[in-house]
């Protein structure tokens, strides 16, 4: 479901879609050509607990890392003009989708599985939820995940395309909702 924003308003902008895709990377360069503050949710978890993403899920688990992905993510998207990158599971929990769909608009990073499985060197040792699984499993879980991305204001397809290529077709996208 494809659904325009009437309007950007001052909204803060929410970008989804799945590990690896560019989330935090684009989010940056449009944050930085919208000239709004940045935030990553992955990134605040780590900066309160003083640690990676991986020791969370070994040492407290993800029981907890997804309760402080809910909490941060309820007090950012309620504030304006910012630009949010999530993580990559955090439309598994409907209170987030449904909050970050009524309060922000949502823009879901899309990448081609062939695209995709190139870029798995680059975040396998950082994201667990990857760790121990196969390729084809991999597969299964990128394919069942898109799933979760369905819902969203706004869909970029990113392919063979540079981050900066693909933060400006975001900027002119956002400015011609207004
Ligand atoms: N358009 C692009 N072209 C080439 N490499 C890219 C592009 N976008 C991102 N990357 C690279 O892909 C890797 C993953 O990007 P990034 O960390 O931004 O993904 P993410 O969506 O935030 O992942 P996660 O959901 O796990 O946080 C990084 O090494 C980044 O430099
Ligand atoms: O897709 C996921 O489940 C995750 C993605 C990352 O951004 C992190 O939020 C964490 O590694 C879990
Ligand atoms: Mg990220």
């Amino acid at each position: 479901m494809t659904n325009k924003p009437s309007s950007l308003n001052n909204k803060s902008i929410v970008f989804i879609g799945f590990m690896g895709v560019g989330k935090t990377t684009i989010g940056e360069a449009v944050a930085k050509k919208l000239n709004r503050d940045f935030i990553d949710i992955d990134q605040e978890i780590e900066k309160e607990f003083q640690i990676s993403t991986t020791e969370i899920f070994n040492i407290y688990g993800e029981k907890i890392f997804r309760e402080k992905e809910k909490a941060y993510i309820s007090e950012y998207c309620r504030c304006p003009e910012k630009v949010i990158s999530v993580g990559g599971g955090a439309f598994l929990q409907d209170e987030i989708k449904n909050l970050c769909l009524s309060e922000c608009i949502v823009i879901y990073l899309h990448l081609s599985w062939e695209a995709w499985k190139e870029r798995l060197d680059l975040i396998i040792e950082s994201r667990p939820v990857l760790k121990g699984r196969t390729l084809e499993e991999t597969k299964e879980l990128f394919y069942t995940r898109q799933n979760i991305y369905a819902s969203h204001h706004l869909k970029v397809e990113t392919d063979q395309l540079t981050v900066d290529e693909i933060a400006d077709r975001i900027v002119d996208l956002i400015q011609k909702t207004q």
